[in-house]
Parts: C-alpha cells; structure tokens; sequence
C-alpha cells in the first residue's frame, strides 16, 4: 500500500507560472521521504496541492488508496500538515491553538497527548503565552505540534525546521523518526541536504516542476553518487579549455585548494585511482596533498539540478 500515488501533477498559476509539470510520484506507507529541490523548483506548490489548499490544473492523487479530490474528509483526517506560513491565532496559546485544532478535525481534545506535544516540542514552559508573543522558531514548533492533534498517519512537513536552533532541531527530528519508527509515513521538504540524507530513507529531487529523480536514498547514492580524487596544490587552479580537453572524461572541477576529479572504474572494476592521479600529475604537476572523496546527498543534489539548470560546468567541488 502507497501512502501517496501522484500521477501526471501539473500546476499552472493564474499568472501563467507553470509550478509543477507531470510530476508522477509515489510514497510508499510507512517512509520517510524527502522531497527536494531549489528556491521555487515547486515543492510548496505540490505539498499544498497535497493538502487541498492549491488546486491542480490537473493530475491525481491517491491517498492510502483513497481519491484525495474527491474523499477529501477522509483524506484530511489522516494528514497532518506543517505549512511554510503560520496557520494560527495569534491571540491564542499554545494550548488553546492546540485543543482549537483538535476540534478543527473532529475530535475532542486529547489532553494527555496534547501535553506530549508541547513537550517534545519544548514548547510547554511557553503554553501559556500568547502565540505571537512566541519566537519565530517557537511559532514553527507549534505549528508541528498542531499538524499532529490528531495522531495523523501521513506527515507533511514543508521546511519545519527553518528558524528553529540546532539543538531543536535534533529534537524536533529525533520526535519525527520516533513516529516514523511507529508506522507513520513522513513527506518533508527542507533545504539542510545533511539532515535529509541522515533522516530520510527515500527522496526525491524537482527543478523547474519537473521530476529529476525519485527512489531510495541508498539507491540514489549508490548509483549516483561518485567518487573524487581531490589534489591540494595550496591554492584555487583555474582551468582552462586545454585542461578540459585533456582530462575529459574526469569532469574536472577547481576548488580553493586545487581541483578534483571523478574516480571511475576500470572495466574488470578497479578503481581508476592511479591513472586519475597520473593524469592530474601529469597535467598540473605533483600535488601537495591527495585524498579521495565520496559525494554527499548536497553533491549530487547539486551535480542534478546544476545540470537541469545547464550550468554544469560551473560547478565547484567543496573541499
Ligand atoms: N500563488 C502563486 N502564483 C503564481 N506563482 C506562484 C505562486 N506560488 C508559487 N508560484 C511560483 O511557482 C514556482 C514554484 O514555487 P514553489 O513555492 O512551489 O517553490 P518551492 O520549491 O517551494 O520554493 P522554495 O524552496 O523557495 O520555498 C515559482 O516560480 C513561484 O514563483
């Protein structure tokens, strides 16, 4: 059973702003998933969509088996979603934005799980104030709080921790894998790629509304993710076409340090290390320094979009 099944989305903005085009997707129950992508590559759109307060111009989407669209109560009831804006009163309290909430989906408040939230969130020596007396990452909090009132089964989270302190963050995340670990599915968008790699066993990436890749996180760094020879000659190298030329087929790429180059495999699958470094010496001369790295979700993530946008050659290796 999939938690969500997304067919052929595609949202046109009344201003002509095509936001997501044929996206197909499908979460599987149970996952954690993160659905990444530049500033306005159409994440929010397809999470609003998701939660029924953006229209599509057209596709479906299937909820636990169920028609979003057209069972949308029984939808709503099992999603509890974190928007990006603040959704509440701010004349209320916590608590009170808490128990209004519970009533918004038809159940009386819970007020021992209630007080759990609050907890988890570290937001229980703040319950009594007022919601805009409450800081920005409070306020974010309390918006997750509120998205879980009715013990949802599918969790959507646009960016929750943005604002939100590192050591809350960890919480917040230790609180979201303890209800994953518990069945619930998890959808999340955030730009903190380390956070996404280390939390999410499923991603996918968008750009410009289109789907560039959707599948397991172990799959998706296993067959995408390379491997760098990084030589350290004390400072950036800049590259010339010559070099390009010379070293095509290692897509060399500078750094403040020197340059990088991708590792491959010979074909009986010996690492190609040693003629990669003959290769570098031969072209720049004998390093200071070597080392081997392997990319991070943030490296394909920018590997992928940077190639979506056309501005692959640009791309700097981190060192
Ligand atoms: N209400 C709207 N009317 C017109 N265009 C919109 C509207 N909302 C979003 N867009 C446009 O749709 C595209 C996708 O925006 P969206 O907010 O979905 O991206 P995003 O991936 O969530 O971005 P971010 O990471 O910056 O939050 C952008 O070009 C944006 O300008």
């Amino acid at each position: 059973m999939n938690a969500f099944e997304i067919n052929g989305l595609s949202k046109v903005y009344e201003n002509g702003n095509r936001a997501l085009n044929d996206v197909s997707l499908t979460v599987p129950k149970g996952s954690f998933y993160a659905l990444l992508g530049p500033n306005g590559a159409g994440k929010s759109t397809m999470i609003n969509i998701l939660a029924d307060t953006v229209r599509p111009s057209s596709g479906t989407v299937s909820l636990l088996g169920h028609d979003l669209f057209n069972e949308r109560n029984w939808c709503k009831r099992r999603m509890g979603v974190v928007p990006q804006e603040i959704a509440f009163d701010p004349f209320f309290t916590p608590r009170e934005v808490l128990r209004f909430t519970s009533g918004l989906f038809g159940c009386k408040p819970d007020e021992a799980w209630l007080d759990e939230l609050l907890d988890r969130l570290e937001l229980t020596v703040h319950a009594g104030k007022k919601a805009r007396q409450l800081s920005g990452g409070m306020r974010r909090r309390l918006l997750v709080a509120q998205a879980l009132v009715h013990r949802p089964e599918l969790v959507i989270l646009d960016e929750p921790t943005a604002g939100v302190d590192v050591e809350l963050r960890r919480k917040l995340w230790d609180f979201m894998r303890e209800l994953n670990d518990a069945g619930t599915t998890i959808l999340l968008t955030t730009h903190y790629l380390d956070e996404a790699e280390e939390l999410c066993d499923h991603v996918a990436i968008i750009d410009h509304g289109a789907l560039l890749t959707a599948q397991p996180m172990r799959a998706l760094m296993r067959d995408i993710a390379s491997s760098y020879l990084w030589l350290n000659y004390g400072q950036a190298v800049t590259l010339t076409d010559a070099d390009h030329d010379a070293l095509a087929g290692l897509e060399p790429r500078s750094s403040d340090e020197g340059v990088c180059l991708k590792l491959g495999r010979s074909e009986n699958g010996d690492s190609t290390f040693h003629q990669t470094y003959q290769a570098a010496v031969a072209r720049f001369g004998p390093p200071l320094d070597a080392g081997v790295r392997s990319e991070d979700l943030e490296d394909v993530f920018l590997r992928l979009t940077r190639r979506a946008g056309g501005d692959d050659a640009a791309a700097e290796c981190k060192s």
